[in-house]
């Protein structure tokens, strides 16, 4: 059985100018220590998908859907059990570490909170057991370090914080969501360093972000989302080298590399659609260069692309509609960082 499951999710806003389907039939599982990463333009649903699976999306927000976490329904859990795996067996990480930290009490107070309430540790040993997290996550002179505030933390320093934090309860799963933007390059490196380090065989993550790079370098398998739908899944390897989808193409055409004088710009035109009203049939329709009349019609599933059926995508050119081929070439980045001709299929 898979640690998380996720079914048939739908994440519906009903804002003032409509209903947002932000996350539209969205089934995914991740298995126990396994690195999912998420990725997709801004808008696609990466985060509400997430927010969906922590029971954290504002009033406005509806689910539809089964999500199960070891084979409990989370869907149907109340607020009380919700929060109990939250922050316990299910540990957060998100963009802004300084804004997720309480600046009236001590990082190590803070700490020290989660732990008693994800564990039946009390009194000194929360503390000590703070410390020690703080200890693990690399933050030098841990003890002196609990008693200060987080404005006394820099922006990597308040991030390994809320890492130390979201282990207090021991997770087997860290859903970590943009967790190093927003820091200077050489903390980024670090941090997913340490993300590197913590996530083994009883740490599964599901790291969402627009970076592709870390992506690559971190995760087992992609989820790429495309205007609230998955539109490629696969292991990391097969989805950088060999996209199957147009959008993903695209998105890695638009990466920037070194020594690269071409127009990226022109790898992937057009914005994401408005979630109130889609576009009929595939979503991506009037952004491919390969549509054709049945892609207006036809909403594609996640079809197998090859016999393993571990590489999935969601195009017409999969289930036999499309009369064309796709023929994309992608350039792929070497060991040493330049990129190379281009791998033309
Ligand atoms: N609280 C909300 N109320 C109304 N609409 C929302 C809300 N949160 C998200 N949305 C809408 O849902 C869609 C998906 O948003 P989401 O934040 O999940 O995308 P994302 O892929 O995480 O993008 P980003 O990289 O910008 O965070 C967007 O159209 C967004 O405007």
């Amino acid at each position: 059985m898979a640690l998380l499951e996720v079914e048939d999710l739908v994440v519906r806003f009903y804002t003032e100018g409509g209903v947002v389907r932000a996350v539209d039939g969205l089934s995914y599982t991740l298995d126990r220590g396994e690195r999912l990463g998420v990725v997709g333009e801004s808008g696609a649903g990466k985060t509400a998908a997430a927010l969906a699976v922590l029971g954290l999306l504002d009033e406005s927000g509806r689910i539809e859907g089964e999500i199960r976490f070891d084979g409990e329904s989370l869907t149907a859990a109340d607020d009380d059990r919700l929060q109990a795996i939250r922050g316990g067996r299910i540990g957060t990480v998100f963009q802004d570490p300084e804004a997720a930290l309480n600046p009236v009490y001590t990082v190590g107070e803070q700490i020290a909170e989660a732990v008693r309430t994800h564990t039946d540790r009390d009194g000194a040993a929360a503390n000590d057991r703070a410390v020690a997290l703080l200890d693990r996550v690399g933050i030098p002179d841990p003890a002196t370090r609990a008693d200060q505030y987080p404005h006394e933390f820099s922006g990597g320093m308040a991030q390994r914080a809320l890492v130390a934090m979201a282990l207090a309860g021991d997770p087997d799963l860290l859903i970590a969501d943009e967790p190093t933007t927003g820091l200077d390059v050489t903390v980024q490196a670090q941090l997913l360093e340490l993300l590197d380090d913590l996530a083994t065989a009883d740490l599964a993550v599901q790291l969402v972000s627009h970076d592709l790079g870390v992506v690559a370098e971190f995760c087992d398998r992609v989820l790429v989302l495309y205007a609230g739908q998955a539109v490629e899944r696969a292991p990391v390897d097969d989805l950088f080298y060999e996209p199957k989808h147009p959008y993903t193409a695209g998105l890695l055409r638009s990466v920037p590399r070194i020594g690269d004088s071409r127009d990226r710009l022109s790898a992937l035109s057009g914005t994401t659609p408005d979630l109130s009203a889609p576009p009929p049939g595939c979503r991506f329709h009037p952004r491919c260069p390969y549509a054709e009349d049945a892609c207006t019609k036809h909403d594609p599933p996640l079809a197998a692309t090859d016999d393993s059926g571990v590489h999935r995508a969601a195009c017409l050119a999969y289930t036999g509609d499309l009369s064309g081929e796709l023929t994309f070439s992608v350039d792929v980045v070497d060991d040493d960082g330049g990129a190379d001709g281009g791998d033309s299929r």
